[in-house]
């Protein structure tokens, strides 16, 4: 799994440059009518209200060619699909169209993508790419229509894409400690955070990685989170809800495994173990009932660093 380490700059694409090109105008027909947040046509409004603000402003942003767009589809094919665990798959996806120009994918680590296929969307968080393709970690529901038809996506079927989307921007080393909490397909944002710290060699902050599963069989990313493990300054901790770990077998070699649901004690006990709230950043991925339960206790414990992904 190779993962392509993003400078945490401003990234926009060529047809986003402030002096020859404004924002272009997304056909109405780009809109799936779905309801999906953000929507296309208010990714222009609101590029284009950013374009004539630095044209007013004579600002000029950096100019990366990006293979991907907020404001239109790209197409990209299957290259490759398989399980990676009881209930989620991996799904390579490769750009289609030409590279040249220097033309690259980029994404910030914890940014999100639109997956379109006919008139259904939904957002997606690559948890790892190359230059011209991305590896999507999905959580497939016995009744999700747009889970079940990428797990059933055959090798070479067309999807398109739009994005990159999401406002975490994360400065080496600002943090003594980033606690991150996340369940379920949550892991997704945090993972490749995760990843692209513990991997820097400058980095001297600690990440304490924590995130619930229903079962064992049900956790992907095991080998992955192994090898963060292996660095002094990842600490992962599985919470287990249901199927309750009692077998040796079941345990993962460098990752502590809790029998238990993630309660406010719990939540608690991390927060305060860690004693240092000014110079902790809290990283938040889950349903919108987590997200608000750990956001609350976070702040109960005097954490004003807080990022939730929503
Ligand atoms: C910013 C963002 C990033 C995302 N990134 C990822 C990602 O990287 N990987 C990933 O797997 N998903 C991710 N999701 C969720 C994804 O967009 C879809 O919502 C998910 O794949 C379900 O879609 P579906 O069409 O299969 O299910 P739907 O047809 O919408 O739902 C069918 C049934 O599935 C179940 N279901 C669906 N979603 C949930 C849920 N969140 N919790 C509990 N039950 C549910 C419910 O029983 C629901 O009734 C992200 C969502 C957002 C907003």
């Amino acid at each position: 799994m190779t993962t392509r380490v993003s400078t945490l700059k401003m990234i926009s694409n060529e047809n986003e440059d402030i002096f020859d090109n404004r924002p272009k105008t997304p056909p109405k027909e780009s809109c799936c009518g779905s309801g999906c947040n953000p929507c296309i046509l208010d990714v222009y409004e609101k590029l284009l209200k950013q374009w004539e603000e630095r044209k007013k402003n004579n600002i000029l942003i950096e100019r990366k060619k990006n293979v991907i767009s907020p404001t239109s589809l790209n197409t990209f094919v299957v290259s490759d699909n398989y399980k990676a665990s009881k209930d989620y798959i991996f799904l390579w996806l490769e750009y289609k169209g030409n590279i040249n120009n220097n033309r690259s994918l980029y994404l910030i680590p914890g940014q999100y993508i639109i997956l379109r296929y006919g008139s259904m969307s939904k957002a997606y968080t690559p948890i790892s790419w190359s230059e011209t393709s991305l590896m999507l970690l999905i959580k497939v529901y016995p009744s999700g229509r747009f889970s079940q038809l990428l797990n059933n996506a055959k090798k070479n079927d067309e999807f398109e894409i739009r994005g990159p989307y999401g406002d975490f921007i994360y400065n080496i080393n600002s943090f003594h400690e980033i606690i991150m909490f996340s369940i379920g397909s949550g892991i997704t944002a945090v993972y490749p955070i995760a990843k692209v710290i513990v991997e820097n060699e400058e980095e001297e902050t600690k990440i304490n990685f924590i995130a619930g599963f229903q079962s064992i069989s049900c956790v992907p990313l095991k080998k992955e989170l192994q090898n963060l493990a292996d660095y002094w300054n990842f600490v992962c901790t599985l919470h287990i809800s249901e199927d309750l770990v009692s077998d040796t077998n079941q345990s993962i070699h460098g990752i502590n495994i809790e029998n238990e649901r993630l309660s406010k004690q719990s939540v608690y006990n991390y927060l305060q173990r860690n004693q240092k709230p000014n110079t902790t950043l809290i990283l938040i991925c889950g349903t919108d009932e987590f997200n608000h339960s750990i956001e609350q206790w976070s702040r109960e414990n005097n954490y004003s660093h807080i990022h939730v992904f929503r």
